[in-house]
């Protein structure tokens, strides 16, 4: 049964301009608790600012809080920050053996899984060069192509996607239906309120970091827009 809890997640980031009288650190969430269950889709809305990247990089486990507990039931994708686990200095078909290896299959499943990535992926002759040679776009088709690939019980992600060219975008667009489709849990950031109903029953709005709303997905975007 697949499950994903915050429980009164705090986070600061440290600021290193040190003048007198200025904070020395900015909150970013302050005691943000939720509880998901299998079959919730949870769209985070909150203007930016708001604590929605931050929230995302918590829930993902690639940020720990300075307070608080994230308890996950399941496997956690993201889908998110095109650089996130992508190493600049390898290849693109070297990256996506790596991301396989990391998530546990074998270097013969890697081979054999690396190949419908690497078309999926349309980069062909870029797949030889190092990704830091790539274009924004380029990276972006990588990472989606590798991440939509494992397996994901929780899937965790936001708006990039939009960066795609538009044919990529269309492909991407439908691949992504289906994950979300797939997914016992979807928590998805994004500021596109159309988006946000089609695909989400439950609504987080974020305030500086705090929880202003949870509940019923409309209901946020409401109590968003009125804010
Ligand atoms: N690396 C960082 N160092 C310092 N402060 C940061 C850092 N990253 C984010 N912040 C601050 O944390 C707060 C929350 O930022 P976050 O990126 O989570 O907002 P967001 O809701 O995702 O915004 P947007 O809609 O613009 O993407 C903001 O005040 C931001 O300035």
């Amino acid at each position: 049964m697949t499950k994903l809890s915050a429980q009164d997640i705090t986070l600061k980031y440290p600021l290193f301009t040190a003048v007198r009288g200025q904070p020395t650190h900015q909150l970013a969430l302050d005691s943000v608790s939720f509880d998901l269950a299998e079959g919730d889709k949870l769209g985070v809305v909150g203007a930016n600012g708001a604590g929605k990247t931050s929230l995302l990089r918590v829930l993902s486990g690639v940020v720990i809080p300075d307070a608080g507990k994230v308890h996950s039931v399941g496997v956690v994708q993201s889908l998110m920050e095109t650089g996130l686990g992508i190493n600049g200095d390898a290849t693109g078909y070297e990256n996506i053996q790596l991301r396989l290896l990391a998530a546990g299959y074998t270097w013969k499943q890697a081979r054999e899984l690396s190949e419908p990535i690497a078309a999926y992926s349309e980069l062909d002759e870029y797949l030889e060069r190092p990704v830091d040679t790539y274009s924004r776009g380029m990276q972006l088709r990588l990472s989606f192509s590798i991440a939509t690939t494992l397996d994901a019980d929780i899937l965790i992600m936001d708006e990039w996607i939009g960066a795609g060219d538009a044919a990529f975008r269309e492909k991407a667009a439908q691949r992504m239906e289906e994950l979300v489709a797939a997914a016992g849990i979807v928590v998805l950031a994004s500021h596109n309120n159309r988006l946000l109903e089609r695909i989400c029953n439950k609504g987080l709005f974020l305030e500086k970091g705090k929880v202003r709303y949870f509940g019923d997905m409309g209901e946020a975007i409401r109590r968003y827009a009125e804010a």
